[in-house]
């Protein structure tokens, strides 16, 4: 390649960089020492230089997949301060057991990122023309519509893509021409990965025949962004109307619409909550088997460890709530209990209005439950107070009846039925503690 073609490559980036930061200076780079964001981090280095007033962090996540991930934490710490960048090194865990680690990978470190985002910077990545090509052929694979053919937005909320209009050539000859040093990371040559596969093994063939094909597709996913923002446009105020302040999706007018339209509404539900998109057969699982089922079911549908659930003739997205009832909490009665999945926290109080009969002696204890933007009541399954309760709260399904067994001086004692409302003001409410060996 001549010096002229390097030098305007160069320029190319830089330019496209800056045109798309449109003034905007605080910046998180997600940095992973690989070429790309090595590419970008040094065009952005280089650009502060050339006055543009930028503030640059760098956070690298450390997945502790690869055994040389500590050394790539390493490197990219010595680039960072050589450029002198401020680095964050983040470690996060991963269950490979849970299977699919790439995208727990993906969700973690997103999360990991966003944590450490302030609110006045803007995160870029470095994924580039070729990678949204990728994604639009994995996109096609899973046989996704408009919305997952959109593939990669160039900027959404506060995270920005700037290199997406530049192709992986560009990067490379960019690197090179300025003698950069980068990870290879080992992974990416393993064609049992998917993108990898299309890297290697399809998309040259594709990108020899029509050299602008990659250009082509990334125009596809364009105009797919654009019909996506059209649809948002259309339904968004009726959307505002049917959506609640826990975003709870009403459900009723949905029986109304036509089966497009009520798609694309339950679609703009998912996206708001940001939920990896169900399928179509997903979809009209969720209504047939959630929406539509009988009117006393109490219907769940479980979509990428969420639940999805009915209640009131609104739909919830909420977690997957841990089965506490065969959980074992011991409590040592002069501490506080951490209740999972933020249930509240049980605190004994020893001026006591009710009665724990232990064997060894007949103790009183009440137990007190804190509200933190909710409150909990415990009391015995069922009971008649306690169904009374449920209806004035109007409490769900879900969250009337989590039992922890619970020991207390090495006798199981059970606090037998907890339930959690949202709005409670009332926070504060005693119950019996049940020995039950
Ligand atoms: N370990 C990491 N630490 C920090 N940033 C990372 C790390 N891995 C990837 N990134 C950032 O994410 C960009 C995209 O990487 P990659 O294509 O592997 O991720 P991805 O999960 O496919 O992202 P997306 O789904 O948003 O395309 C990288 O260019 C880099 O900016």
């Amino acid at each position: 390649m001549s010096h002229q073609n390097q030098a305007k490559t160069k320029s190319i980036i830089e330019q496209t960089i800056l045109q798309h930061l449109n003034g905007r200076q605080s910046l998180l780079v997600a940095f992973s020492g690989g070429v790309d964001s090595t590419v970008l981090l040094q065009a952005l280095v280089n650009l502060r230089q050339k006055s543009q007033n930028l503030q640059l962090r760098a956070i690298y996540i450390h997945h502790g997949l690869s055994k040389n991930a500590d050394s790539w934490a390493e490197h990219c710490q010595q680039q960072c301060n050589i450029w002198q960048i401020p680095l964050i090194i983040e470690k996060v865990k991963l269950d490979r057991a849970a299977g699919n680690i790439e995208e727990q990978a993906r969700e973690a470190r997103y999360q990991a990122i966003y944590r450490h985002l302030k609110s006045d910077e803007l995160l870029c990545t470095a994924q580039h023309l070729d990678d949204q090509c990728e994604t639009f052929f994995l996109a096609l694979k899973r046989g996704s519509g408009p919305a997952g053919l959109s593939a990669m937005p160039l900027e959404n909320g506060q995270h920005l893509r700037p290199l997406l209009t530049i192709s992986r050539q560009e990067i490379e000859q960019y690197a090179n021409q300025h003698q950069l040093t980068w990870i290879e990371d080992e992974s990416n040559q393993d064609d049992h990965y998917d993108r990898n596969f299309l890297r290697l093994k399809v998309l040259p063939t594709l990108n020899q025949r029509w050299p602008h094909f990659s250009q082509m597709v990334a125009r596809s996913a364009e105009l797919c962004q654009q019909q996506e923002a059209l649809i948002h446009e259309l339904l968004s105020s009726e959307f505002k109307q049917i959506i609640g302040n826990a975003k709870q999706l009403n459900i009723q007018p949905l029986r109304d619409y036509s089966d497009y339209k009520r798609n694309a509404i339950l679609r703009m539900w998912f996206k708001e909550q940001h939920i990896g998109m169900p399928s179509q057969k997903q979809l009209s699982l969720i209504w047939q088997t959630v929406i539509q089922a009988k009117e006393d079911a109490n219907p769940q549908f479980i979509l990428h460890n969420r639940q999805i659930r009915r209640y009131q003739n609104q739909l919830y997205l909420l977690p997957l709530y841990q089965d506490i009832e065969q959980q074992i909490l011991p409590w040592d009665l002069n501490t506080s209990l951490s209740l999972p999945d933020n249930l509240g926290i049980l605190q004994s109080n020893y001026q006591t209005k009710l009665t724990c009969r232990l064997p060894q002696k007949e103790e009183t204890v009440s137990v007190r439950f804190h509200a933190q933007g909710q409150f909990q009541i415990v009391q015995r399954k069922g009971s008649r107070s306690i169904k009374k309760l449920w209806q004035e709260h109007h409490i769900p399904p879900w969250q009337r009846t989590r039992i922890p067994l619970i020991y207390y001086n090495e006798q199981l004692i059970s606090a037998v039925g907890v339930f959690v409302t949202e709005q409670g003001k009332g926070s504060q409410i005693s119950f019996n503690l049940k020995q039950i060996v």
